[in-house]
């Protein structure tokens, strides 16, 4: 679980977190979105106890990152954005040396980075130095620092940024499995990551939030309407068609097609073929449009 409360963080005269509430549950997957400069890695940065709040507050399964910093570093697991690793060091080195910072020691130890090493998929790559892998293998790295001590919370920044596509895929298995049992917010500027991946969407646009969703009801939420697209055999009478309740306006197009404008959240397709049957109406067509998370992103944040 996180809550995160009345976060902002000032810089000078900027705001680059202005004010955010949102809280994520056990076995949620979060999708943290917003454009450039946004304050998404601030953001992050201040959950994890890297930065501290201007004002706000941030609990990590009830504990306060400003005021219980030990017991957060024991439970969340952070992939930065810039991924700083000791180039220097070897692959299993470096896991082993973030494993004794989280306290583990010995066997129990060489077995956890094994067991890291294996489901990050580093696999061939591992009896290398971290300077000599490339940026998908150092991200990996990352990711199995990460989640060496088994945390509860995953904080990941950009985790997909550099990979190829096969790269992308199986990283986003691992998060979707790591989804299961953990609570996971990963920030990101590719779309349909999100779509595939998340639960639920946040969107911040120049520090403020801007949406906090379940990813299915985004389009008509930020739409403010639905949309409904209808063909008929014949041109028809659309007065009845305009009185049923929910619906907002009709207006008429080519080829006796008509754009129907509905409230928010509603399905009105039931009620306007029970309409159409009572009207005697043909109707060829019925479907209800969908805004796509690019379009309803760009609507939110322009
Ligand atoms: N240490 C700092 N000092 C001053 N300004 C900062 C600092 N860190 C971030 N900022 C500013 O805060 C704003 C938010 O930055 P942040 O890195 O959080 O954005 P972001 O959403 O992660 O962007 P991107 O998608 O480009 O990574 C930016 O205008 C940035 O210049």
């Amino acid at each position: 679980m996180v809550e995160v409360q009345q976060l902002s963080k000032i810089f000078g005269a900027q705001a680059a977190v202005n004010d955010i509430s949102f809280s994520v549950g056990k076995g949620e997957i979060l999708g943290f979105l917003g454009p450039n400069g946004a304050g998404k890695s601030t953001t992050m940065k201040m959950a994890t106890g890297y930065l501290p709040p201007s004002h706000g507050t941030v609990k990590l399964e009830g504990y306060d990152v400003q005021t219980d910093p030990l017991e957060v570093r024991r439970r969340v697991g952070y992939l930065p954005e810039h991924n700083p690793l000791y180039l220097d060091m070897y692959v299993h080195e470096y896991l082993e040396f973030i494993g004794s910072v989280h306290g583990l020691k010995g066997q129990p130890r060489r077995t956890r980075v094994q067991q890291m090493v294996d489901r990050v998929g580093l696999g061939r790559e591992q009896n290398k130095l971290i300077g000599a892998l490339s940026k998908g293998y150092r991200q990996r790295v990352g990711l199995a620092q990460a989640l060496i001590h088994d945390p509860g919370v995953l904080i990941l920044d950009e985790p997909t940024t550099g990979l190829d596509p096969n790269q992308i895929g199986e990283i986003r298995t691992l998060i979707r499995e790591l989804g299961q049992d953990k609570t996971v917010i990963f920030s990101t500027h590719i779309l349909p990551e999100v779509t595939a991946l998340c639960s639920r969407v946040v969107i911040i646009n120049r520090g403020q939030l801007v949406a906090d969703s379940p990813v299915s009801e985004l389009g008509a939420k930020a739409a403010g309407e639905t949309i409904i697209r209808a063909e008929f055999e014949q041109a028809i009478d659309v007065a009845p068609l305009r009185a049923l309740p929910g619906i907002l306006g009709v207006e008429a197009e080519a080829g006796n097609r008509y754009r129907i404008r509905a409230a928010a959240g509603t399905d009105m397709r039931g009620a306007i073929s029970r309409l159409a049957a009572q009207q005697d109406w043909i109707l060829l067509g019925l479907r209800q449009e969908e805004q796509s998370l690019e379009q309803v992103f760009q609507s939110l944040t322009k």
